[in-house]
């Protein structure tokens, strides 16, 4: 087993925002950017853009003109940050590819290598990924889950069968989640991408070896696995262990993207806490998916026979859509349109305690970029529940939105503090499911602490870069920016939360200098909202931060300490993090702790209730 890397402080977005790069790092990104878009019109494609990225690649697509009807086309770069190595994985996802016939999936083209850059082509899936649909949306129908149930139960029958093949060896995909799913809804046409951790299986999910001939299973190697890592949000037990491959990978990857399509989330950690069978789903089809995800290999192997033998049967219900009521968000959060949508991250503070020691993980590589990723979000050695609970966090902040969130565990009850504010209003309706996952996750977390983050824009962080002796190199020094409210309601002035009414943070490490504490100190007294965090790394200084007064009164006041905490920021030298989080007013909500959220199914005789 790998030695743990020691994390301290981190950002829980998914892939760090161009706005936090270093300036050269930055241009570098837009340059290389624009050098793989620049290739791809030298070879003659019109209307070349990106169309995603993940954690290996960057894709793109373009149009090809000389072909009637113009055949749409998409082109997957390896990411240069990563090592040749896991770069030149790419050509054996184009060979995966290659070896799939199949409707769902977009044909191989070609791969090809121009100098080190080697580019996957391949046929365009049209539409956008379940992921974003999801974002926009919320939480899925019982029609659209089952239905997606047996597409995927179909494909994965195909994999194991491998008709088409060049061989007759199933396939594993190896990375079944909502944004590997791309769809077109006014087609209902559904496409399964990213072959990045596709394998020819090694067992038939039985435990018997599988080979077209006995030459093959001789000369092949029968004791080590040849899996890859799939999404570590997504994959299950027996891929993250690196158990050797067969197609129960791909039934865990099926199985988290329903229940993760089905609830509103990002992950398949939650089902402890909000277990499938309380998301309105038929009952069949939620205990088989709460089946699959079992911690119990049996349950978990049994449960996923059913599904591939029952889905068709299961799939004919008569499920229309019922009528919906607007949920309602279990914390405030208020509205603010703005023209340019901030580019959120999330800042989180004081998780230690969410930790808890899972010895039982073993890893089978890792230089994975995924795995990496894992490392970096710290869930290694946490309980489900709390990576989903971390995850919940992770997936506000891909909504435009900026604000804090304070979370309080006692004894017998749950403390939210919070200030949100959401910049599109036509996401209220998912942004206020993620909050209610939020909620839930949180309540069901027994540990006693204290766990508190910031969701801050971006493009509003202020870069300084230090010279090799460490000191600040700036012309002028920048402003910490803010925003005025107008009217505020007095009642709201009464209990404002303070900055540091939860002592210091054992997770931060950085000393910041008097003068700035004391300017913190003083702010503390004008009523307002917002937060600051300072990261000081060895080469720059960043200063992440939203604020907005609501007291104008105290306006000229108000900006002056933000100066002043400006001016006083070159005196830092060490390295670290520190950060400060005010909430407008003290809005404890209070919330029971619940283990498992109660049983909510399809209704059996639906008419009833349209
Ligand atoms: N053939 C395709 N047609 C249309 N869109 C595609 C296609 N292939 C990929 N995409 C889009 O690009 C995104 C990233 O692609 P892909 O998942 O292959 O990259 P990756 O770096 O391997 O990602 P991951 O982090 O999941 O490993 C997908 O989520 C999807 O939205």
């Amino acid at each position: 087993m790998p030695e743990k890397k020691k994390i301290h402080n981190f950002y829980i977005n998914e892939e760090q925002s161009i706005y936090l790069l270093s300036h050269t790092d930055a241009k570098k990104h837009k340059q290389w950017l624009k050098i793989c878009m620049k290739q791809l019109e030298l070879l003659g494609y019109k209307n070349v853009e990106e169309v995603g990225s993940g954690a290996y690649g960057f894709v793109f697509s373009g149009t090809d003109i000389h072909v009637k009807p113009h055949a749409q086309w998409v082109f997957k770069f390896s990411r240069i940050t990563l090592a040749q190595s896991v770069r030149d994985r790419l050509e054996d996802e184009a060979y995966m590819l290659s070896q799939v016939d199949n409707p769902l999936v977009p044909k191989f083209f070609a791969f090809e290598r121009i100098k080190k850059q080697g580019i996957l082509m391949m046929e365009r899936a049209p539409g956008i990924n379940l992921e974003q649909v999801s974002l926009k949306y919320g939480k899925m129908s019982a029609r659209f889950i089952t239905d997606l149930a047996l597409k995927l139960r179909n494909v994965l029958q195909d994999l194991r069968e491998n008709k088409q093949g060049i061989s007759l060896t199933p396939i594993v995909h190896g990375d079944v989640k909502p944004s590997n799913l791309v769809w077109f809804e006014k087609s209902n046409k559904l496409s399964l991408v990213d072959w990045g951790s596709s394998v020819f299986a090694q067992e038939d999910g039985y435990g018997n070896a599988v080979a077209t001939n006995i030459m093959d299973l001789m000369s092949s190697d029968t004791q080590s696995s040849n899996a890859r890592m799939g999404d570590v949000y997504f994959i299950g037990d027996e891929q993250m262990e690196g158990a050797k491959s067969s197609p129960r990978f791909d039934e865990q990857g099926v199985a988290s993207t329903l229940y993760a399509l089905a609830s509103a989330q990002s992950c398949r950690f939650g089902a402890q806490v909000i277990p499938t069978t309380s998301l309105g789903l038929p009952i069949e089809l939620a205990k088989v998916i709460d089946g699959m995800l079992s911690k119990d290999k049996n349950i978990r192997d049994e449960a996923g026979d059913y599904f591939m033998n029952n889905m068709p049967k299961m799939a004919k219900a008569y499920l229309p859509k019922l009528d919906c009521q607007d949920i309602k968000s279990a914390i405030p959060f208020w509205h603010n349109e703005l023209i340019e949508l901030p580019d959120t991250v999330v800042y989180s503070s004081r998780k230690s305690f969410l930790r808890e020691a899972d010895k039982s993980q073993a890893l089978i590589d890792v230089n994975d970029a995924q795995l990496d990723r894992y490392y970096r979000e710290f869930l290694l050695d946490m309980g489900d529940t709390e990576k989903a609970f971390l995850a919940s966090i992770s997936r506000l902040a891909k909504f435009p939105v900026v604000g804090g969130l304070s979370f309080h565990w006692k004894e017998k009850q749950l403390f939210i503090e919070s200030s949100l504010i959401l910049n599109q209003k036509e996401l209220d309706h998912s942004f206020s499911t993620a909050i209610n996952n939020t909620v839930k996750l949180a309540q069901g977390i027994k540990q006693q602490g204290l766990f508190k983050c910031c969701l801050f824009d971006a493009r509003k962080t202020i870069q300084i870069e230090r010279n090799d002796e460490g000191k600040f190199i700036f012309d002028e020094l920048p402003q910490l920016e803010y925003q005025v409210m107008s009217s505020i309601q007095l009642n709201e002035i009464n209990r404002p939360h303070s900055y540091f009414e939860d002592g210091n943070d054992p997770d931060e490490q950085l000393k910041l200098p008097k003068e700035v504490l004391k300017c913190v100190f003083a702010l503390n007294q004008i009523h307002h909202t917002g937060c600051i965090i300072f990261e000081s790394l060895p080469d720059r200084l960043k200063v992440h931060h939203y604020y907005r007064l609501l007291d104008q009164d105290k306006e000229q006041e108000f900006s002056n300490l933000l100066q002043k905490i400006m001016a006083n920021i070159i005196q830092i030298t060490s390295v670290g993090v520190a950060g400060f989080m005010k909430l407008p007013y003290k809005n404890t909500r209070e919330f029971d702790l619940c283990e498992k959220q109660p049983d909510y199914f399809y209704p059996k005789n639906p008419k009833k209730i349209n």
